[in-house]
């Protein structure tokens, strides 16, 4: 039980986010598109037989204990199973690019294969779930519809598409705006269609881009390159393209000095690419 396996756990964009209610505990029902990219942070495991989970490389200032891989490996271990989790993180912590339930989601699917765990993917969803909102839909790997608190999800086939995402220099808390009194809570539901026919917005953008001046900058800059929205609840900003090399073009005209990147739209998670069962 030595050998190495390296996955991509990517991010994902929020292509319109709509809140349409607020249940008795707090949560939020909603609709979103999540959009997996081709782009996130690499997880490499090496399972042991000493007990232990033990995480190594970029890992933020997040004590062990609290990090989500080892949070995730933590509910599938049993016996003198361990394992150390090399991890090279790209994705910007508190973006609004799931980079957290990403690496949550990858884990689950790493160790369900290395430890010969056998639980279906419903189940791992299911353990994923109490982790964070958007596990789920990175374990099921497609891009997907969501409604309910984000949970009822829906595969969906989208148009290849490339996104230049902007991440701004600050954290926006999901609780601090899903707990705002100035926050959008009645959107009327939306059909498929009516995403396509171009009704849609980030019922989230306006709030943030008042309390976080960063990303109102951030979101100026974008408009003039393209259509530019929040993903999530921010900080990160995109715009989508359907050539590639305007994608390329519009990243090269953005100002030096921003922290910007270019994505490839898919369609079925690139976590899947390198698990055996896939
Ligand atoms: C809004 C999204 O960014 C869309 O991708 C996510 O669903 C949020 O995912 P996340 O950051 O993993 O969220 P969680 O850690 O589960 O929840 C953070 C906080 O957001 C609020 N929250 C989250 C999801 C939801 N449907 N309603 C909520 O009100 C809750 O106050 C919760 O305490
Ligand atoms: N391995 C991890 N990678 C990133 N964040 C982690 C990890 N483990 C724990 N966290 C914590 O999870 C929280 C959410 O981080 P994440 O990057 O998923 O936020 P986000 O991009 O805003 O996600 P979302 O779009 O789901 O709101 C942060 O407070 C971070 O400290």
């Amino acid at each position: 039980m030595t050998d190495s396996l390296s996955l991509l756990a990517p991010a994902k964009l929020n292509l319109f986010l709509h809140i349409t209610g607020r249940r008795p505990d707090g949560y939020h029902n909603l609709q979103t598109l999540f959009q997996i990219l081709d782009w996130g942070d690499t997880l490499t495991f090496t399972p042991n037989h000493s007990g232990e989970i033990t995480l190594s490389g970029s890992t933020f200032d997040i004590a062990p204990e609290n990090n989500l891989i080892h949070r995730s490996a933590a509910l599938l271990q049993e016996g003198d199973l361990g394992v150390d989790v090399h991890v090279s993180k790209r994705i910007p912590q508190g973006g609004g690019l799931g980079g957290g339930s990403s690496n949550a989601a990858t884990t689950l699917l790493a160790l369900n294969q290395l430890w010969a765990r056998e639980q279906s993917i419903e189940q791992l969803q299911q353990l994923g779930a109490s982790l964070g909102a958007d596990v789920p839909v990175f374990v099921a790997g497609h891009t997907a519809w969501a409604e309910g608190v984000g949970d009822i999800l829906e595969a969906v086939q989208l148009p290849q598409s490339w996104y230049v995402v902007v991440a701004p220099d600050c954290h926006v808390s999901t609780a601090e705006i899903f707990s705002h009194q100035q926050l959008t809570r009645d959107t009327s539901p939306i059909t498929i269609a009516a995403f396509f026919e171009g009704h849609s917005r980030n019922d989230c953008q306006d709030l943030v881009r008042n309390l976080y001046p960063e990303v109102d900058n951030a979101l100026k800059i974008l408009e003039k390159i393209g259509s530019a929205r929040l993903t999530g609840t921010g900080a990160c900003v995109f715009a989508r393209f359907a050539e590639e090399a305007e994608a390329r073009e519009a990243l090269g005209r953005l100002p030096t000095g921003l922290n910007a990147f270019m994505a490839t739209g898919v369609n079925r998670s690139p976590t899947f690419e390198g698990l055996v069962n896939n």
